[in-house]
């Protein structure tokens, strides 16, 4: 395969014969819309490209809001590509290809709604002087959303290629859905599996079996309706939504989706902790398949779980960190049994701590020790499928000289 000498350039001398080239991806996700300008240098014909960098950008709400105002939802898209114009040189604009790939947001829109809108930014790309390769503009699959991820944060952790490849699991934990994904050790581990969690995917000249599985109506956002119980009852205007989780005296309004829901804490009732991770764990119990093998490794986490571990000062926002799942824990108990000390931070901090913990421990299964590697960036690029999916973009259409 192409990229398969596609090292970090600081592993290989300089060249003046150098040639680059440039790939541009949006990940339309349900909470904001982001383009990541990547750039590839080829030293020499005979070698194989380099990642060199990457320009990232991004604009909130994502698409989804936008499901009555497509042409509107369109528009932030042909803002972000402007950007893209700055970053590339014009003579390379032809041969440079754009594409968009819509997770959980859209999917959760009715297939109409979802349609229009990615009609509109098809003609936003077709004006645009980038390459508008066939298909590309679209929903992707749950599950290469998880295997791409992978590739992203093994690549750019070194794993795919050299001796001793020692590749890591990575959860993501967006706003409407969530993935599990990573390499099998065990045989056991293939055997107790559905065959619908298993993917074969080719790369770097290894054909790894992945477990992966996306959890649509499991991400941050998504699950703070489903405690709400927003997706229980069918007219959620008007109705106020309680819960424990929540600080006593709020009242207050939430737009997501483009549904608005109005929601507040129990005034009556209890608030803290254990009532709250009472509410929360029938969200995720019984709900999510636990491969035992998880218990014994340690994973990359980002996206949600990065935000609210930062928001909270378990790690710090620039660098991230190593967690154990119950800091988590830990630190939603201390969020909730003191909601009045965290009143200047969100009113979901603590629904969304306990979330987290709840998804960690009863959803997938964690031990209270498993270890957890917040990461954001590495080398500077962003831990995001967008890399895993370029490069599948750029091998499709064969832009290696
Ligand atoms: O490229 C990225 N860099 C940094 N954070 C990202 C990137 N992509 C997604 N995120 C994070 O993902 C979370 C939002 O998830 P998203 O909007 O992608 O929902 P979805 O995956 O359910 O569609 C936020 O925590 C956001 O910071
Ligand atoms: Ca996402």
């Amino acid at each position: 395969m192409w990229f398969q000498g596609l090292f970090p350039s600081n592993m290989c001398p300089a060249n003046a014969s150098a040639y680059t080239f440039y790939g541009i991806m949006f990940d339309a996700g349900s909470t904001g819309t982001r383009i990541h300008i990547y750039t590839f240098v080829q030293k020499n014909p005979e070698q194989l490209p380099e990642l060199e960098g990457e320009i990232f950008e991004s604009v909130k709400p994502g698409l989804s809001a936008y499901a009555s105002e497509p042409k509107k939802g369109a528009e932030t898209v042909r803002i972000l590509l402007e950007m893209a114009k700055e970053a590339v040189p014009p003579s390379h604009w032809k041969k440079t290809p754009v594409v968009l790939k819509a997770t959980a947001g859209l999917r959760l829109l009715s297939e109409q709604k979802a349609q229009a809108l990615l009609l509109e930014v098809r003609e936003v790309f077709e004006e645009s002087p980038f390459l508008v390769p066939d298909n590309s503009v679209s929903i992707m699959d749950g599950s290469y959303e998880g295997i791409l991820a992978w590739i992203t944060v093994n690549f750019l952790t070194g794993q795919l290629y050299g001796q001793n490849q020692q590749t890591v699991g990575t959860l993501d934990l967006g706003g409407a859905s969530t993935q599990i994904t990573f390499l099998p050790r065990f045989e056991e581990t293939l055997e107790q599996t559905p065959v619908d969690f298993l993917s074969s995917f080719e790369m770097f000249n290894s054909t790894y079996k992945l477990y992966t599985h996306s959890y649509l109506g499991f991400g941050l956002k998504a699950a703070r309706l489903a405690t709400l119980g927003a997706l229980e009852i069918k007219a959620v205007d008007g109705q106020m939504l309680r819960s424990s989780c929540l600080p006593k005296q709020l009242e207050a309004e939430w737009h997501f989706g483009g549904v608005k829901y109005q929601y507040g804490g129990n005034r009556e009732g209890e608030t803290g902790f254990e009532p709250c991770y009472a509410e929360v764990v029938k969200v995720v119990q019984g709900k999510l398949h636990q491969p035992d093998e998880i218990r014994r490794s340690s994973f990359y986490a980002f996206s949600y779980y990065y935000d609210r571990a930062a928001d909270t000062n378990m790690i710090d926002y620039e660098k991230g960190g190593v967690l154990e799942v119950r800091d988590f824990e830990r630190k939603a108990k201390e969020v909730c049994d003191n909601m009045d000390m965290y009143t200047s931070a969100s009113p979901f901090l603590c629904m969304d701590l306990t979330y987290i913990t709840a998804l960690l421990k009863e959803g997938f299964g964690f031990g209270d020790n498993t270890l957890l590697q917040l990461t954001k960036k590495v080398n500077n690029i962003e831990t995001s499928w967008a890399l895993g999916a370029t490069f599948h973009l750029l091998q499709s259409l064969g832009l290696t000289h």
